[in-house]
């Protein structure tokens, strides 16, 4: 049984709603506040509290910091695509940076001195190091990737100065859906390459693009590191756990790259169906390789139980498949 508060922004979203679904599963009390621009009220399950906010407003936050108790702010809230943040790079910085270092503030002003950050592999270039480990150069390719860098930054000096303790979580590719078939993955329009060939397999949607195959890696399409958001709860269960001795920044991924041709023969294994699909340009802010060093992490107790990339896809695939809508709302 898990005591205290817990503040989940995005936690109506793909991995934010897997995280709240594990604290509920150990009795934690849960306050989920989001704006619904890409999440659902529907993954929220009934025993957390719904706060219908954007993180533009600070009133609100403080309003919700404010009434006390909170043992920890899990932040996943955010724009998350590489692709369209190269489009409009200072969308992403005001929304995702902008935004989140507002959030740790409130936190300051408010007491709340633990904070568990959705960070990302997008803060890593082409691997000088692979797998990369966590202090790997830092060097992101899209305004995507800064924004999560800056909020980083923004936790480092709040530890230095406040004592704030903070736990920079680098998901690479989060993927698969609840084992249990609760929650699954629901964006739109979808941009994750799992969830797309899928839906190309079963002829809800026209080929799958492979965007690019001139890459440097053996097949020349893209490579990488597939987790399952359910090893994602778990990891950030584990690190709040790991607040009472310290901050902690983690690379979270499998350790194993997966290219693109890989995921549509793993689709194609695990359906039974053909994926329809075809070569198209290389899409901006996309590094060749992408495979993380999760030792830290590890050395900390984490181990992934849903590792292999058959076992991710066959969670996805079963719950886009008894999901032909989605959430449906
Ligand atoms: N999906 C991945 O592969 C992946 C990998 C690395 C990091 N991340 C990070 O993990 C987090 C969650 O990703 P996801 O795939 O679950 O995304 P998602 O879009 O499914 O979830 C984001 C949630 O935040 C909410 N939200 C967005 N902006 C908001 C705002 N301004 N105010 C209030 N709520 C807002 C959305 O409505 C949604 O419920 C993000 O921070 C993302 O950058 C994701
Ligand atoms: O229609 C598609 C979609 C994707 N891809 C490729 O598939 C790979 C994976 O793409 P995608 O699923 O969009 O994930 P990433 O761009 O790798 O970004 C994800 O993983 C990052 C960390 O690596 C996170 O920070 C982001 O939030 C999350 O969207 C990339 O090489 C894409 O170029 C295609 O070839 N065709």
């Amino acid at each position: 049984m898990m005591t205290g508060r817990f503040l989940v922004t995005g936690g109506a979203g793909y991995v934010g709603s897997h995280l709240v679904a594990a604290l509920v599963d150990q009795g934690a009390s849960v306050t989920v506040m989001d704006n619904f621009r890409t999440g659902h009220r529907a993954a929220v399950p009934p025993q957390a509290r719904l706060v219908a906010a954007d993180l533009a407003d600070v009133e609100q936050i403080d309003a919700v910091l404010a009434e006390g108790g909170w043992q920890a702010v899990f932040h996943f809230a955010a724009l998350s695509q590489v692709g369209e943040s190269m489009r409009m790079p200072m969308r992403y910085l005001l929304d995702n940076a902008a935004n989140g270092m507002r959030l740790i503030d409130s936190c300051i002003r408010h007491g709340v001195m633990r904070f568990v950050l959705s960070s990302t592999a997008a803060l890593f270039n082409e691997p000088g190091e692979a797998p990369i480990p966590e202090d790997g150069r830092i060097d992101p390719q899209s305004a995507y990737g800064d924004s999560k860098w800056m909020i980083e930054r923004a936790l480092h000096w709040a530890g230095q100065v406040h004592g704030m303790r903070y736990a920079c979580l680098r998901y690479f590719n989060a993927a698969g859906a609840d084992p249990a078939g609760r929650l699954g993955e629901d964006h739109r329009p979808e941009s994750h390459l799992i969830p797309l060939v899928i839906d190309a397999a079963l002829d809800r949607r026209p080929a799958l693009e492979v965007y690019g195959d001139d890459y440097p890696t053996p097949d020349g399409t893209c490579i990488r590191d597939y987790i399952h958001v359910s090893d994602l709860a778990t990891a950030h269960l584990l690190a709040l756990e790991h607040l009472d001795r310290g901050s902690v920044v983690w690379n979270l991924g499998n350790g194993a790259g997966h290219s693109v041709r890989q995921v549509i023969a793993a689709v194609e294994r695990v359906s039974g169906l053909t994926v329809p699909h075809r070569i198209a340009p290389r899409r901006p802010g996309d590094a060749a390789v992408l495979v993380a060093s999760s030792r830290r992490a590890q050395e900390a107790g984490w181990k992934p139980v849903h590792a292999a990339l058959d076992e991710i896809v066959s969670t996805a695939f079963a719950w886009r498949k008894a999901h032909p809508s989605g959430y449906g709302d």
